[in-house]
């Protein structure tokens, strides 16, 4: 069955502090490849938390397939950031984080370059790129129907950049998968993205570049 992922209406602030979303609506189809692009500031990762279901809007819905989000269950829409040290458990073992998420099939672990000699390895003993391979296959679990990348490759070399990519999309053209990709990079977007979203246009916020 063909599953969309809605935004409606949805607005957000941090506490009381200003709103960093203003009736946000967008609607993603089954499969689809779109890029979120957009300056600083205009609330693009915190769209990709709500998106995940990692942060709550303040108003407004997102449903998938018609339904919230499902909370306790796997999450079908899955979120890779750019700092990949800040999101593995610096107390476990490479492997370990691999085991927990439930990443056993040693073909997509050969497939995204994980070297098997970096699975003995603690997080603090491998570089970004190596480490965004570990945090990329976590998200990668069967039930996954949307890959959200926010900046996922921007710490990376072109060659590694290159290397995630390639493999990425070939794993999401096996898997029908869909994907958001979060950018400043229009070249990648133009690469990877059937449609291209320019958030300021669909977020009726004013940005204070004070703040930035
Ligand atoms: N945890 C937080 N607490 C308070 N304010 C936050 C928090 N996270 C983000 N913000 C603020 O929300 C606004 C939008 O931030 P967000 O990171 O979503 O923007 P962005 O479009 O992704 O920016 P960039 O392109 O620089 O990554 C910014 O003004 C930011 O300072």
């Amino acid at each position: 069955m063909a599953t969309t992922l809605e935004v409606k209406d949805v607005s957000f602030r941090y506490a009381n502090g200003p709103w960093v979303l203003n009736n946000v609506s967008l609607t993603i189809e089954d499969g689809e490849r779109v890029a979120l692009v957009g300056p600083s500031g205009y609330g693009k990762s915190t769209l990709a938390k709500i998106m995940a279901g990692y942060l709550k809007p303040v108003k407004g819905t997102v449903l998938w397939g018609g339904k919230a989000l499902p909370k306790d269950e796997y999450r079908p829409v899955q979120l890779v950031y750019q700092h990949p040290e800040k999101a593995l458990n610096s107390r476990w073992k490479m492997k370990h984080s691999l085991a927990e998420a439930g990443v056993q099939d040693p073909e997509i672990i050969r497939e995204v370059g994980i070297r098997e000699k970096w699975l003995e390895r603690w997080p603090n003993e491998l570089s970004g790129g190596e480490l965004q391979r570990f945090c990329l296959v976590r998200a990668l679990g069967e039930q996954t129907r949307i890959l959200i990348a926010d900046e996922m490759t921007t710490m990376l070399d072109a060659v590694n950049q290159a290397h995630i990519w390639q493999f990425l999309l070939s794993h999401a053209d096996k898997k029908k998968m869909g994907i958001i990709l979060i950018t400043h990079n229009m070249y990648l977007a133009k690469q990877v993205a059937t449609r291209i979203i320019d958030v300021p246009s669909i977020n009726n916020i004013s940005v204070r570049t004070d703040d930035l």
